[in-house]
C-alpha cells in the first residue's frame, strides 16, 4: 500500500473538482484529485457537452429554415450519422487525455481509482487492479463526486434495461421509437434532440412539462414539442414496464394507455454519488446529499470536509458548481494560511448567487433562458413584486433574426427595492441574452440606472428597453 500526503485531496474530477484543485494550487497549496472514470466528469462526456452537441445541428437547421434566402439553400434533412459523429468528436471520443494534460500543467496530482474516506482527512483510493493508495490531507478533503440518474421503483423497469441520461447522451444510433419518463430539463431536451434526429418520441410527464420554469415558457415549449410530433402525455405516470423477446418496450401508464418503444429513457432527477465514499467513517449517512454552510463546509463533521457541485444539491448546474469551486478552493487556502475569511454576503469565499441568481438555459426548441426567481417563487418568498411581460417577437432585432419569430420575456421586479429579482426569456436563440439579466440581478442594479444601459439597435436585447418602457419611468 502506498501512502502520500497533500494539503488538499479532492474526490471527483468533474468540472467542480478540477476547479477546486486548480484554485488550491494557484493559492500555493498542493492538491491531489481522485477520479474513478474520466477526468472531466459527467458534464464533459455524458451530460452538458454531448447533449448540447445532439441538439445544436437541429437548432442550426431550424434557424436557416426561418430565414428566406437561407431556407432555399437547405435541400436535405438532418444527417443523423454526422450529428452523432460531431458529438463523438466534442466528447473527444470519451478519452480524457486532454483534461489529464491540463491537470499536469496545472500542477495537480491525479490518482485514478475509487476514492473513499476512511477516517478524518484520509482518503483511500482503490484502482482498477484493486491496489490501494492512502492519501492524507493536511488541511481539507473536498467531495465533488457529482450525481447520477435516479431510477424509480417501477415494476419491470430495471429488467427492461432503461436508458439513463448517459445512454441518451452517448447513443450510437437513433431509436425508431423513444419513450421518456419525466418532464424536466433532460426529458424536454432529449425529446427535442431525438425528435429532430428522426425518432418517434413519447413523453410521460407526470408533473407536467418543465414544472419549475415560468408557465408561459413551458407552454411554448410544450406547443413546439407537439408540433414536432412528440406525443406528450401530461399527468401520466409509468406504472409498469416490460421489454418483450423482440426487444420492444411496453410502458403501461396510470391513464390506462400502453406506449410501445424501442428504448425507454428515465429522466426524473438525480441522486448523489455518496453511497460508497466512506461517509459512515465520519458519522454521515451513505447515499445522502451533503449539507454545507455558505463556504461549502460540511459543518457536522468538523472543519476539514467540504462538498461542492451537484453533491451538495444547491444548484445542479456546471457553471454554478464551478462558481462554488472557486469559493471553496480560495477559502481552503485562506483558512490554511490563517488569512481572513471573506464569508459575508457576496464575499469571495461564499456562493451567495446560489440563493437567488442561478442562471439556466434549457436548450429546447425554442430555448428557455432564465435567472433568479419566477413570479410564483418571488411571491412565495414574500416579496412585493410587479411582473412585466413583453412579446419578444415584436422587437426589431427578432423580426430580423427569423421570420415569424415567436417569443416572450418576463421580468419580476422587487417593488420595495426597485430591482429585478427574476428574468425569463423563451424564444429562438435566447440563450445568449441571459447573462445581462444575471448581471442586473447580482449587481442589484436599480431600475432607474438600467435606463442608462442602452441596448444596441437592432438586436433582440432591445427587449430590455421594451420591458423598462412597459414598467414605466
Ligand atoms: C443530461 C444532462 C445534461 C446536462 N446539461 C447541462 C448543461 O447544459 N448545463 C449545465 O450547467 N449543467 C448541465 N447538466 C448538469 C451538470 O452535468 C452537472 O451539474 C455537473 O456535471 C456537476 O459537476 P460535478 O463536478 O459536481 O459532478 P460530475 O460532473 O458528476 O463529476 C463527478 C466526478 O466524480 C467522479 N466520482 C464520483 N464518485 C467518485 C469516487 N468515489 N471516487 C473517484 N471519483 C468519483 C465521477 O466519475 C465524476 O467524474 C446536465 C446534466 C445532465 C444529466
Ligand atoms: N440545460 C441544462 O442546464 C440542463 C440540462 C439537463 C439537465 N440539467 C440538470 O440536471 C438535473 C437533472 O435533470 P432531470 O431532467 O433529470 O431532473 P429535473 O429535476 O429537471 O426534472 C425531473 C422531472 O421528473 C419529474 N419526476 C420526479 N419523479 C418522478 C417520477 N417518479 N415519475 C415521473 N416523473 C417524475 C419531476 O416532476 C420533474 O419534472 C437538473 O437538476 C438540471 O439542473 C441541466
Amino acid at each position: 500500500m502506498t501512502e502520500l500526503a497533500y494539503d488538499v485531496v479532492v474526490i471527483g474530477a468533474g468540472p467542480v473538482g478540477e476547479n477546486v484543485a486548480d484554485r488550491v494550487v494557484q493559492g500555493g497549496l498542493t492538491a491531489a484529485i481522485v477520479e474513478r472514470e474520466l477526468v472531466g466528469g459527467e458534464c464533459s462526456y455524458w451530460a452538458c457537452m454531448p447533449t448540447k452537441a445532439l441538439l445544436r445541428s437541429g437548432s442550426a437547421l431550424r434557424a436557416a429554415r426561418q430565414v428566406p434566402g437561407a431556407r432555399e439553400a437547405v435541400t436535405g434533412d438532418l444527417d443523423a450519422a454526422a450529428v452523432l459523429a460531431r458529438r463523438d468528436s466534442i466528447v473527444a471520443n470519451w478519452r480524457d487525455d486532454g483534461q489529464v494534460s491540463w491537470l499536469e500543467s496545472a500542477g495537480i496530482a491525479l490518482h485514478r481509482g475509487h476514492g473513499r474516506l476512511s477516517a478524518a482527512k484520509v482518503v483511500e483510493v482503490t484502482d482498477a487492479d484493486g491496489a490501494t493508495t492512502t492519501l492524507t490531507a493536511r488541511h481539507a478533503v473536498v467531495v465533488a463526486t457529482g450525481s447520477s440518474s435516479r431510477m424509480p421503483d417501477i415494476p419491470g423497469l430495471r429488467a427492461a434495461a432503461p436508458w439513463s441520461s448517459r445512454e441518451a447522451a452517448a447513443a450510437t444510433s437513433v431509436p425508431r421509437r423513444l419513450a421518456i419518463i419525466g418532464g424536466g430539463v433532460v426529458a424536454t431536451e432529449m425529446a427535442t434532440a431525438y425528435a429532430t434526429l428522426g425518432s418517434s418520441v413519447t413523453v410521460l410527464a407526470r408533473d407536467g412539462v418543465l414544472p419549475s420554469v415560468e408557465r408561459f415558457a413551458a407552454e411554448q415549449v410544450t406547443q413546439s414539442l407537439r408540433e414536432a410530433g412528440v406525443s406528450l402525455h401530461l399527468d401520466a405516470e409509468a406504472v409498469s414496464v416490460h421489454r418483450d423477446d423482440a426487444g420492444t418496450v411496453h410502458v403501461d401508464t396510470s391513464q390506462g394507455e400502453r406506449v410501445e418503444a424501442d428504448e425507454v429513457l428515465v429522466a426524473i432527477g438525480r441522486t448523489p454519488n455518496t453511497q460508497d465514499i466512506g461517509l459512515d467513517t465520519v458519522g454521515l449517512t451513505p447515499g445522502d446529499w451533503l449539507t454545507v454552510d455558505d463556504t461549502m463546509r460540511v459543518v457536522t463533521v468538523g472543519d476539514w470536509l467540504y462538498a461542492a457541485g451537484d453533491v451538495n444539491r444547491r444548484a445542479l448546474l456546471t457553471h454554478q458548481g464551478k462558481y462554488q469551486a472557486r469559493a471553496v478552493g480560495d477559502v481552503i487556502v485562506a483558512r490554511a494560511k490563517g488569512e481572513k475569511v471573506d464569508d459575508g454576503r457576496w464575499g469571495r469565499h461564499v456562493a451567495t448567487a446560489d440563493e437567488r441568481a442561478v442562471p439556466q438555459v434549457v436548450f429546447t426548441d425554442p430555448e428557455i433562458a432564465a435567472v433568479g426567481l419566477t413570479a410564483a417563487a418571488a411571491e412565495a418568498a414574500g416579496l412585493r413584486t410587479r411582473v412585466v411581460d413583453y412579446n419578444l417577437g415584436a422587437v426589431a432585432g427578432a423580426t430580423l433574426h427569423a421570420d415569424g419569430y415567436q417569443g416572450q420575456a418576463r421580468m419580476v421586479v422587487d417593488e420595495d427595492r426597485k430591482v429585478i429579482v427574476g428574468v425569463t426569456f423563451v424564444g429562438p436563440d435566447v440563450a445568449e441574452l441571459i447573462h445581462a439579466a444575471t448581471v442586473a440581478i447580482v449587481g442589484e442594479v436599480p431600475l432607474d440606472r438600467l435606463w442608462h444601459a442602452v441596448p444596441a439597435y437592432p438586436t433582440v436585447s432591445e427587449v430590455w428597453l421594451r420591458l423598462l418602457e412597459a414598467y414605466g419611468r
